[in-house]
């Protein structure tokens, strides 16, 4: 293909993609959004929106891929705050202050009440009105739209941005000295990280792994306890993960190990979709206070019918309740190196019987030479449509982004496919079939 050709295909992915969005949001007669929606739009909290994620993801790396290809490259080199304007706007609850106020709110009285300064402030704003976050109503007014809705403090996605203490900033601040630090630069080690180099620079006590920190005490100035189990869950609202309820044939089984489960982000959901199964919840034994209380405050009626249970466990020692028809790992994999994961996976693979099943849930990344394509498709692995880049290039930045973070905190990794079958061949795993959720996938793994 031309260079001309490509610029030309990428245009028409981009159209194809845009308009197989506007299709899905006007489903049901309901209107598309735009930048200036002020209310959410019906498919926003839907778990049935894989098909509208998938043509995002086309969308968005295609739309990347040619700014990237028509701008001059220094410009696209420049170095981007949006996130620590986000981080800002959460903490200070500004999109609580908006609510119900369509008419929006006057930087000078806005700045009172959260007490920062009203030039500043102003700047914050506008910086996140060019992303689609906030409107600014006249100069110096600014309301809440679709965007800012989801970092009010009742939506759980906006924790995402900042889990707890700061601790990726952190990480972030030392990444280059860790790689560059004879000790740490090579290692694999979860506990010899970029997070673990900014703990030793500040005389901290050191940790085996970053989760060990979200028991501290709060009043340490890394602990997050309090928000880091809020982020898981709008981790899956962000990942919009919970399209398994419906994408996957839960009706072929009845009892669900949700192992690594944390306060149940997963499987209350899954408890309250489909009432049949019985589920165990396992984590480690100091999650499990924090998982009975959300399990009794969401749903009580799990708890009065017996169909939950809690059985602590650390995964790298034991393994979990034996004999599940399901042992289901969400955003577990991947936090942890190879010979890490493979401990998990072994005691895993202990516990099953002979017709379990593990299910992951986790993310794919695209294979750089194409070669595997074929074989990923067959397996359920949508493959992004020539010539974007592998993997759908940005249309995955949050995978990338998720990559990053846990290297920089446990020496985790997110995983090709070829990666995934290694590590359940080495283990007496087979994988059976992927289902392309559009931002994670679940891989399906059977006894060998
Ligand atoms: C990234 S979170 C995922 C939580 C949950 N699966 C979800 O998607 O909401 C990883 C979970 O692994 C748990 N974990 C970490 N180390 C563990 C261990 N050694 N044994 C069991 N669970 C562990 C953590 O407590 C945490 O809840």
């Amino acid at each position: 293909m031309s260079t001309e050709a490509q610029l030309e295909s990428l245009l028409e992915v981009i159209n194809s993609s845009a308009r197989q969005a506007i299709a899905e949001y006007k489903k049901g007669g309901n209107d598309v959004p735009t930048i200036n929606s002020p209310e959410f739009h019906p498919l926003d909290n839907s778990a049935h929106n894989v098909v509208l994620r998938k043509a995002v993801r086309v969308l968005e790396g295609a739309c990347q891929q040619l700014c990237a290809s028509l701008a001059p490259p220094q410009r696209t080199l420049v170095r981007c705050y949006d996130w620590v304007c986000v981080d800002i706007a959460h903490r200070k609850g500004i999109a609580d202050v908006l609510d119900n106020r369509p008419e929006g709110l006057h930087v000078n009285e806005l700045s009172r009440m959260v007490r920062i300064e009203k030039t500043k402030l102003a700047r914050i704003l506008r910086l996140l009105t060019i992303r689609g976050l906030f409107k600014e109503v006249t100069r110096d007014v600014f309301a809440n739209n679709r965007l800012s809705l989801v970092i009010k403090s009742t939506c759980n996605a906006g924790y995402l941005v900042h889990p707890g203490g700061g601790v990726e900033l952190q990480a972030a601040s030392v990444f280059f000295d860790t790689l560059n630090d004879p000790e740490y630069g090579a290692s694999h080690d979860p506990g010899k990280t970029a997070l673990h180099y900014a703990m030793k620079q500040k005389g901290l006590p050191t940790v085996s792994s970053s989760f060990e920190m979200l028991e501290m005490d709060v009043s340490h100035p890394i602990g997050r306890a309090n928000t880091f189990h809020k982020s898981m869950a709008g981790m899956g609202e962000v990942l919009g993960s919970l399209s398994v309820l419906y994408q996957y044939p839960w009706n072929e089984v009845s009892t669900v190990c949700d192992v690594g489960a944390s306060i149940g982000a997963f499987s209350i959901p899954l408890a309250k979709t489909h009432s049949h199964l019985k589920i165990i919840n396992q984590d480690l034994e100091r999650v499990m206070p924090r998982a009975k209380a959300a399990w009794e405050r969401e749903a009580p009626e799990a708890l009065q019918d017996q169909r939950i249970d809690f059985v602590s466990l650390n995964f790298f020692e034991e393994a979990p309740v034996a004999g599940q028809d399901v042992y289901y790992l969400r955003l577990v994999v991947h936090d942890w190196p190879d010979a890490k994961a493979l401990t998990i996976l072994r005691h895993v693979r202990k516990a099953m019987a002979p017709h379990s099943r593990v299910l992951i849930q986790d993310f794919i990344i695209g294979n750089a030479d194409r070669s595997s394509d074929g074989a990923a498709k067959n397996i359920g692995v949508d493959i992004a449509p020539e010539p974007m880049l592998p993997g759908f290039g940005s249309g995955n930045t949050f995978m990338y982004q998720q990559d990053l973070i846990v290297l920089m905190e446990n020496n985790g990794k997110e995983r090709l496919l070829d990666d995934w079958t290694a590590l359940a061949t080495a283990v007496g795993l087979r994988l059976e079939k992927v289902y392309d959720l559009g931002d994670t996938a679940i891989l399906d793994f059977r006894v060998a």
